[in-house]
């Protein structure tokens, strides 16, 4: 039986939204361990890779992190990973005023999961990007930008679409599953 991995995240919607995506078939027990570990500035990749060998250094065994960017294609890709205090500061209202003297409001959900099997492994990571564009906010307010950003091909915002639908097409969908393709078929040499 493999290890279970720990999941390092202050984030509790993040938390459920992973739980409910992974389902029950996952092949690893994941243990969620709140711990608000240091971000360093940089690229998300690796933001990503330091994040993960933070949270190895807390945790005696295999760790996963996560790391979320809204990236606005008109500011070249900006606020990206310091969405967190753009959004602290500004609310959902306040993104969409930022795109304000730009036509262009299209935008890229990404999320990266980083995963490490112990503090001196490789990280290894999963990425997920869905895209969309940003509009007045819309819907509950219960998680994050989710008011601000409407996924393409849906008339609905995250925060307007149910929980399900979200966890369909999100970006945290399309990095869960690559994750999890992982530790069903190739993960079993690496680290067993
Ligand atoms: O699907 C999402 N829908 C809406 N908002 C979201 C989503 N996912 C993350 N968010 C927010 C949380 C935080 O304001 C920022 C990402 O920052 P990020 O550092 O990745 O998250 P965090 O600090 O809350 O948790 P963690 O302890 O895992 O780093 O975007
Ligand atoms: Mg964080």
């Amino acid at each position: 039986m493999s290890k279970p991995i720990t999941f390092v995240t202050g984030n509790a919607k993040k938390l459920d939204e992973v739980i409910s995506i992974l389902g029950s078939p996952f092949t690893r027990q994941i243990i969620p361990k709140k711990v608000d570990l240091p971000e360093l500035q940089g690229e998300v990749d690796e933001i990503c890779i330091k994040k993960c060998e933070e949270a190895a250094r807390h945790v005696q065994g295999p760790v996963i992190v996560e790391d979320t960017c809204l990236c606005f294609n008109a500011m070249k890709g900006l606020p990206g990973p310091y969405i967190k205090w753009f959004l602290e500061r500004l609310g959902p209202e306040g993104l969409y005023t930022m795109l304000e003297g730009w036509d262009d409001k299209s935008a890229q959900a990404i999320c990266t999961f980083a995963y490490a099997a112990n503090a001196h492994s490789k990280v290894i990571l999963f990425q997920g990007i869905t895209e969309g564009h940003i509009v007045y906010p819309r819907g509950p307010r219960d998680f994050g930008w989710d008011p601000c950003f409407q996924p393409d091909g849906y008339d609905k915002t995250y925060a307007e679409l149910a929980n399900t639908e979200k966890n369909s097409i999100s970006h945290r969908f399309k990095a869960v599953n690559k994750m999890k393709d992982y530790f069903n078929n190739d993960s079993l040499e690496q680290d067993s």
